[in-house]
């Protein structure tokens, strides 16, 4: 049974239509024209409980606006939503309690009151008993590493301890469901690493469901076993990431380590050189040559070390979104 089930979800937003200069203001507030933007065209997917899922794709293509369609912020164009249970548009105070949205480029946090506050009004918002609040708020500060900070006004926190204190805020009422958009947003590497290591004992812990959404691939790597990928309002890619790499990179990564300079040419006779200087060397083989192709080159060039990779899965998507290609709806889950 799906938690979060879309099916043909879509919006487009209508955006007013001006034309330059006085007049086109003027005959603008007489007779106003508008276009539609499809921000989103007809997505579907479901999320088993549990599942961790990665929402990948450039700026611009669509997935604050599925998210704020999931969380029912907006209502959609066209299709159907359901997430545990409820429609998520008529945002039911039963709903509410049972999914969060955390943005990292929004808070909710007042600032100059300490985070214990704000946890004070989410714990009445949500009726939570005060000796439950505590608890919930101790058990979360522990895993977050947040203790002592608490008390401390807002303002004073540093960016990855307030992201943290955010995450806090967000999961005291225990959602079921967690739409997350750029949780990691501007941290440093360790702050990153800590609200991942987090949200991934998060979802062990509680068996929480979590959708999110990030530009360091890192995330999505180190959390999501599934990905989805998204290019202007289309779903092109939703499965593993491992199938991620299989359906668009057809190709495996070979580093050489060369005992003397060979030339460009003799390397480009085996496949493409992504980068050679004197003693090392990149290329790109086709899987299907592979085999055949690094025992050529074991026997025809003064190779010192062979090592042979898959190509970084952040590479293979930037490939995807810059190719633009318009590949098929993938249905590999
Ligand atoms: N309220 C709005 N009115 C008009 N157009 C909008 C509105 N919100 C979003 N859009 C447009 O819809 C498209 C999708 O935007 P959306 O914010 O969902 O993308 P995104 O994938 O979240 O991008 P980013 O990674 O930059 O946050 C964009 O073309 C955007 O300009």
């Amino acid at each position: 049974m799906a938690i979060v089930t879309a099916e043909n979800l879509a919006k487009s937003y209508p955006v007013a239509l001006k034309d330059p200069g006085l007049a086109g203001t003027l005959r603008h507030f007489l007779a106003r024209k508008y276009k539609q933007i499809e921000a989103v065209q007809g997505v579907t997917f479901q999320i088993a409980p549990g599942e961790i899922v990665g929402f990948l794709g450039p700026n611009g293509a669509g997935k604050t606006t599925t998210l704020k369609m999931l969380t029912g912020l907006i209502h959609p164009t066209a299709g159907r939503v359901e997430v545990a249970g409820h429609v998520p548009f008529r945002r039911e105070s039963d709903f509410l309690k049972k999914i969060t949205l955390v943005m990292g480029n929004k808070q909710q946090l007042i600032w100059d009151l300490p985070a214990a506050d704000s946890f004070a009004i989410n714990g009445a918002v949500y009726e939570i008993p005060d000796a439950e609040l505590k608890k919930r708020i101790g058990e979360l500060a522990e895993m977050l590493g947040l203790g002592g900070k608490l008390t401390q006004p807002v303002r004073k926190l540093s960016l990855g301890e307030r992201m943290k204190a955010e995450l806090l805020a967000a999961l005291l009422h225990r959602p079921q469901v967690l739409f997350l958009d750029e949780p990691t947003l501007g941290l440093d590497v360790n702050a990153q690493m800590a609200v991942r290591d987090f949200l991934r004992e998060y979802n062990r812990r509680y068996g929480a469901t979590i959708l999110l959404t990030s530009h360091y691939m890192a995330d999505i790597t180190a959390l999501a076993e599934r990905v989805m990928l998204i290019h202007q309002g289309s779903l092109i890619y939703d499965g593993g990431l491992q199938g991620l790499l299989e359906r668009f990179a057809p190709y495996r990564e070979v580093r050489l380590e060369l005992e003397r300079p060979v030339s460009r040419e003799a390397l480009e006779r085996h496949g493409e050189v992504a980068e050679l200087d004197a003693h090392q060397a990149r290329l790109l083989l086709r899987r299907e040559v592979l085999v055949e192709k690094v025992a050529q080159l074991l026997s025809e060039l003064p190779v010192a070390d062979l090592e042979v990779r898959e190509p970084p899965v952040e590479e293979v998507i930037g490939r995807v979104f810059e190719s633009g290609a318009k590949v098929e709806t993938a249905s590999s889950h």
